[in-house]
């Protein structure tokens, strides 16, 4: 689904995010992308939904080169990968419902087909009562499953999520897990940066540690560990 080939970013400002970084992941793989603070994750990922384009090397994505692509098929990669971000963006005057939708919205699907989409993901994420609240009416916790329900919402084949829980306390973080989970029981490939040791650890999944813009591990049902 995505690989990386000698992926190189430097910063107009001289720094190094990433440094040499080669990656595989496969159709249906749940992953998280662990390492310190300014270790070059957000910009690993980032440049997996082009939100930021490497310096040289090469990046696929079901075996187109994001790396040559045309700023006008941006949108249409868009539309293939969800993304989830830790302050949750969400649009403060439009409802939860509205928020869901607006992603459907702006590709024109029909209305019938938005109303049947937003209903199944708002169900899936357990925020069918709250569809009429407002973004500032909602918990943190509540907040975050609006936003995942607007990732998913066009059945995305790859969701990325930039540390989810970073805002969220224990039990509301591990909610937001089961709904990753569930999503990823669905057959869609899930890259998670977090710094959530307890997750980690206790959800096992394969983990890629980035440290320094370099991949230092690569494990199948690995551990959290770095060290600081
Ligand atoms: N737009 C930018 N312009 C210049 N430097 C940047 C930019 N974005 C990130 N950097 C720098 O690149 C390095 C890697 O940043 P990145 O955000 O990828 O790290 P990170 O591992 O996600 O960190 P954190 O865990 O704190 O979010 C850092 O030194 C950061 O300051």
């Amino acid at each position: 689904m995505i690989v990386m080939k000698n992926v190189y970013k430097k910063y107009p400002n001289g720094v190094v995010a990433s440094n040499g970084i080669h990656i595989e992941i496969t159709k249906g793989e749940f992953v998280y992308v662990v390492g310190p603070s300014g270790a070059g994750k957000s910009t690993f990922i980032k440049m997996m939904y082009r939100e930021e384009v490497p310096t040289s090397g090469t990046i696929y994505f079901n075996g187109t080169d994001l790396t040559k692509m045309r700023s006008k098929d941006v949108p249409f990669l868009r539309r293939q990968i969800g993304v989830v971000f830790q302050d949750f963006k969400l649009l403060p005057k439009l409802n939860v419902y509205e928020n869901v939708a607006y992603a459907l919205e702006v590709i024109e699907e029909t209305p019938s087909a938005i109303r049947k989409k937003v209903t199944e993901v708002l169900e899936l994420v357990g925020l069918t009562q709250k569809a009429r609240m407002f973004p500032n009416e909602l918990s943190g916790g509540e907040q975050q499953r609006v936003s995942i329900a607007r990732s998913i919402v066009n059945s995305p084949k790859l969701v990325i999520a930039d540390e989810p829980t970073g805002n969220l306390d224990p039990d509301t973080s591990w909610e937001i897990m089961k709904i990753f989970e569930r999503i990823n029981a669905h057959g869609t490939t899930i890259v998670m940066a977090t710094h959530n040791k307890e997750i980690v650890d206790t959800r096992r999944n394969r983990v890629i540690q980035i440290e320094g813009g370099l991949i230092t591990r690569d494990e199948y049902e690995g551990e959290y560990r770095y060290e600081i």
